[in-house]
């Protein structure tokens, strides 16, 4: 009996979300550059959820990943909130943060080759990070290192450890990146785009490799990436980005079905995953705006079909679009705005 209420009870007990971003804001001030490129961005992840950030080019995917581990250029301004694993990652000494990057959060870049050294083999660079973060012998990081490769799959990986990275395969490069990403057992992953830079069978191979890692190591992950037939593939949530902002988050299986910002539906009918097979493709209208310069209201009201005089005036909140964890910003959603009937 009082086994069963401990039950019930821990299950009303809400779990603690690994990562909690509140308004986070980033911009780029130089002598000659002023510019919002992540304006209000706001969610909650949980431990072994996957996260997709999906959106054109220039939305501020890459910029928010890079936010989280604090990973910026001097002439970056960052605001809002970032919590992961109750760490406060805007306000942490630079030093906790080194320890916490590897540790805590790491990253999986585009192209491997900006993140490998090109003058240590492959086994000393992975070695090098087990032993700065978990101060083992070399012996034993160099163990830990044959480990990581085999674990990402990296064929006669004894052999590999003493390889340069220019001697692999871009594939095989990746999945080192990846080794060395998981290097000191990381909660929160952060993958930008893994897969571009690679031929298509191989970012199939990749891709299941980071899904089935996810899932045997119980690592949140956040995935940027432009390709919606990826974030049906690994994501839990998806959250589209337009002009620096969420225009669109919640479950994936609830945004695909019930698409409730024309953005995303705009990126649904303008794919072949999104579209019926044999129906013809509908791009977006339009361009992406200037950062620079956006429109007062809605950034998207200038490639909206829907549009109505008032996005032009105040800048749509996230209002609820389906279940509680689903929001779009926009006014559509307003139940003030009487806009269901005519829409
Ligand atoms: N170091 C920087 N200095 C100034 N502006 C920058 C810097 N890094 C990025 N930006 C600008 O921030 C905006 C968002 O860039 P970001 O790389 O996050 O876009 P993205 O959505 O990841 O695009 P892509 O899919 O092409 O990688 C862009 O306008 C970009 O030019």
């Amino acid at each position: 009996m009082l086994e069963r209420m401990a039950a019930n009870n821990f299950q009303l007990v809400e779990q603690k979300p690994l990562v909690e971003v509140d308004d986070l804001r980033v911009r780029f001030v130089s002598r000659d550059l002023d510019v919002q490129v992540v304006n209000g961005v706001s969610f909650k992840l949980n431990e072994g959820k996957v996260l997709c950030l999906l959106g054109e080019s220039g939305s501020g995917k890459s910029v928010t990943m890079r936010a989280l581990m604090r990973l910026m250029p001097s002439h970056a301004e960052l605001r809002g909130n970032i919590s992961i694993d109750g760490n406060d990652m805007l306000s942490v000494p630079a030093r906790k943060l080194r320890k916490l990057r590897g540790r805590l959060v790491s990253m999986v870049f585009q192209e491997p080759m900006t993140a490998l050294d090109p003058v240590f083999t492959v086994g000393n660079q992975i070695a090098e990070s087990v032993a700065y973060h978990d101060g083992v012998s070399a012996k034993a990081a160099r163990a830990r290192a044959l480990e990581l490769l085999e674990l990402v799959q990296v064929p006669s990986a004894a052999r590999r450890l003493d390889a340069y990275p220019h001697e692999l395969s871009g594939g095989l490069r990746q999945r080192v990146m990846i080794a060395l990403a998981l290097a000191c057992r990381p909660k929160l992953l952060l993958a930008d785009e893994p897969t571009t830079a690679l031929d298509a069978t191989v970012q199939i191979q990749i891709l299941l490799l980071l899904r089935k890692l996810q899932e045997e190591l119980g690592m949140a992950t956040i995935f940027v990436t432009h390709d919606l037939g990826v974030a049906c593939e690994v994501a839990d949530d998806v959250a589209v980005m337009y002009a620096g902002r969420f225009v669109e988050h919640g479950p994936i299986t609830e945004v695909m079905d019930r698409p409730s910002h024309p953005y995303t539906e705009g990126l649904l009918r303008s794919t072949v995953h999104g579209s019926t097979r044999g129906k013809r493709l509908d791009p977006i209208p339009g361009t992406p705006p200037d950062l620079r310069d956006l429109p007062s209201g809605c950034a998207f009201a200038p490639r909206c079909s829907y549009v109505r005089e008032s996005c032009g005036t105040s800048v749509p909140w996230p209002f609820q679009a389906g279940s509680d964890q689903h929001t779009a910003r926009c006014f559509r959603l307003d139940p003030n705005e009487g806009w269901a009937a005519t829409t």
